[in-house]
């Protein structure tokens, strides 16, 4: 495990020395915080949706979200263009298919970017990935984590082999697998799911790492630092409330050095 966080470590010090350029298709809801955590860890964000710019900015980038959190038919179209555009140049790219996993409409589109191109990695809340992997709607879920969906360790390296992608899930605890190594990771707050966009911001910084290391250390990496930035916010002041906490994140991000990840990452192996 120390192997893992000193790479987590030395691939921040990368993001800081090369500002990787992000194509970011994301949603309206989250767009600036995204953009603001991405500049917070160190690489430069790109939200760029017009379709002329698709092929100019993804042959650009060093990587790539594609969110599907306030989808229409022209930004599916420009999302499924980037896909194969970055496919067929290397970029590697994170899928949050935000919805997904009480819409058949957004996973049908999931569906479609995953034919369309290679995604690096799939970040999502139990119920999305759930949803992706076995075709199953959760009832009742909005694109907030419902919590109805508890993946363990095995379901997510299952789901990892038969996605044929890196998947990350989301929630008090994460679990992240490549269908060979998977870990769970036990930072964050239980304040985060009270700021709307936690997710999205963590799959930018996931795409931030996957610019400058693998996908599984990448994903392994974003999460581990949208969970200790949160930490260090509730921690330095007993009285944060989600306002405060959405502020304060990309200060903590911003905080954020190579050895933090080994010297409080609590990320435990969890199944092989
Ligand atoms: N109860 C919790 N305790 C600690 N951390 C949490 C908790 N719930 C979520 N998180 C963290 O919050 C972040 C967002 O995860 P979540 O699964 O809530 O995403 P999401 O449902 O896709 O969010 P959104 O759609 O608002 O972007 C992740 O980094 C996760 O680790
Ligand atoms: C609330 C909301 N609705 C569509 S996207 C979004 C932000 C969290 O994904």
């Amino acid at each position: 495990m120390e192997t893992l966080l000193k790479e987590v470590g030395l691939a921040l010090c990368d993001i800081r020395r090369r500002k990787p350029l992000i194509h970011e298709i994301t949603n309206y809801v989250t767009a600036t915080d995204c953009a603001n955590i991405t500049l917070a860890l160190g690489a430069k964000p790109i939200m760029a949706t017009r379709p002329i710019e698709a092929k100019e900015v993804i042959t650009r980038a060093k990587g790539a979200v594609l969110n599907l959190g306030t989808l229409d038919d022209e930004r599916l179209k420009i999302m499924e263009k980037v896909a194969a555009i970055g496919t067929d140049h290397g970029v590697p790219m994170v899928l949050d298919p935000v919805g997904a996993g009480s819409m058949e409409s957004r996973a049908n589109a999931a569906g479609k970017l995953l034919e369309a191109g290679h995604m690096a990695v799939i970040r999502g809340n139990g119920d999305e990935i759930t949803s992706l992997a076995t075709g199953k709607l959760i009832q009742g879920a909005g694109v907030d984590n419902s919590g109805k969906v508890q993946l363990t360790g095995e379901e997510v390296s299952e789901f990892s082999r038969k996605l044929g992608t890196v998947v990350a899930v989301t929630g008090a605890v994460d679990i992240i697998s490549d269908g060979k190594r998977t870990v769970s990771c036990h930072n964050g707050s239980p304040l985060l799911p009270f700021v709307t966009g936690t997710g999205c911001m963590t799959t930018a910084l996931i795409a931030a790492f996957a610019s400058v290391t693998d996908a599984f250390t990448a994903a392994v990496g974003g999460i581990l630092s949208l969970g200790l930035a949160s930490e260090m916010v509730v921690n330095r002041d007993p009285r944060t409330g989600p306002g405060t906490l959405r502020q304060r994140l990309c200060d903590c991000v911003f905080e954020l050095h190579k050895d933090i990840y080994i010297l409080d990452g609590r990320v435990v192996k969890d199944y092989e």
